[in-house]
């Protein structure tokens, strides 16, 4: 199928009242969310406030949760929960209460990648792309993108005011993640022997986005996915849901999908390709995809952290010895998230391809 025109919202695919969903959304029998374990949990990181008397344990249990998952809850991080919850609001409240047509107001670019505002994935053409490997189904998600850091790319007047904290609230919260994400980062560093700044030095001034994504019910959850199977192409993604659930990871080394269960106060933190890079593969990014239910909308609230697009990510080179050398290809991030639009997530890794 061809990219024309406007992407349909599921939202309104929905509101049309349906009672199977088109094909476009039917994904192929290995994809579908089936193989689910109901066992196991990801970790909790008590962070304590970043109390410097706790730093030495906490970046023990942080190194633990990197190596086997890639992602953990943490709590005690210090962000109020009513600027978690306030920030959750408004997202519902756009979707769920605002009329299609001044939702439409907010449409983002049909077409341009990761471009602001309101929208929801397109097809994209396998000849149009010249790869036929392009992911042809579409997810059960609608969503919001915001353009938050650095400051020269954040204009509160091109996102909703459908609330009138809104635009607030989504100002607020970016700026408490961006520092919530450098102090991570700088623990996260520690915790693989590295100086506290050399993944944030690897990165450089952090770009961040803010995507609210809001997934309606769907009347056939077995055959579809909310989201895709991925990893996150940044650095680091902060994550808050709320108490629907449907948000699975795989274990590292492990066929196990995982369902991240919902805690209000937590913010899960989930490692990004170019963490792995610079960590020469020490800690792997997390791969995650979310499933939808029959009875209920699900909202997610994920902030990304990422480098500019110049900026050259290699290993670092702490870590690089005579028995230890580089893993994975340099590369400049601006290429690879292109050849991640390219070819799309494609349900596998897309950083295996700069493996040595
Ligand atoms: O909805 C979720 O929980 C996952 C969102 C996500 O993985 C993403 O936006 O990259
Ligand atoms: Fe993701």
């Amino acid at each position: 199928m061809e990219v024309t025109g406007e992407p349909i919202r599921v939202q309104s695919l929905i509101q049309s009242g349906l009672s199977q969903v088109p094909f476009e959304y039917i994904q192929p029998p290995n994809n579908r969310p089936i193989h689910t374990d109901p066992d196991a949990n990801i970790p909790i990181v008590d962070l304590f406030n970043f109390n410097p008397n706790r730093r030495h344990s906490t970046r023990e249990v942080i190194g633990q949760a990197c190596r086997e998952w890639g992602a953990f809850h943490i709590i005690n991080h210090g962000v109020p929960t009513t600027l978690l919850d306030a920030v959750r609001r408004a997202g519902l409240a756009f979707f769920d209460e605002c009329p299609m047509p001044e939702k439409l107001r907010y449409a983002c670019t049909a077409g341009a990648a990761a471009s602001e505002g309101y929208g929801s994935r397109m097809l994209v053409s396998s000849n149009e792309k010249g790869n036929d490997a392009v992911s042809q189904v579409l997810d059960w998600r609608d969503y919001f993108d915001h353009h938050t850091f650095p400051l020269s790319r954040r204009d509160p007047n091109r996102w909703p005011n459908f609330t009138s904290d809104y635009r607030e609230s989504v100002a607020k919260y970016s700026d408490e993640m961006k520092i919530l994400a450098q102090k991570l980062l700088a623990l996260i560093s520690e915790s693989v022997g590295l100086r506290p700044s050399c993944i944030e030095d690897g990165v450089g001034e952090l770009y961040q986005n803010i995507t609210i994504s809001y997934y309606p019910p769907c009347p056939q959850p077995d055959l579809t996915l909310g989201l895709q199977s991925h990893s996150d192409m940044g650095a680091i993604t902060l994550l808050i849901q709320d108490d629907v659930g449907g948000l699975q990871v795989l274990q590292n080394g492990s066929d196990n999908w995982v369902t991240v269960q919902p805690l209000s106060d937590a913010i899960l933190v989930l490692l990004a390709d170019q963490t792995e890079i610079i960590t020469n593969g020490k800690y792997r990014s997390c791969v995650h995809r979310a499933v939808t239910n029959p009875d209920k909308p699900r909202l997610s609230v994920a902030t990304f952290h990422d480098p500019a697009k110049t900026v050259k990510i290699s290993p670092a080179s702490e870590l690089i010895t005579n028995s230890s050398p580089a893993k994975y290809q340099d590369v400049v991030y601006g290429d690879y998230v292109s050849s991640w639009y390219t070819k799309g997530p494609e349900g596998k890794r897309n950083i295996d391809a700069l493996i040595l």
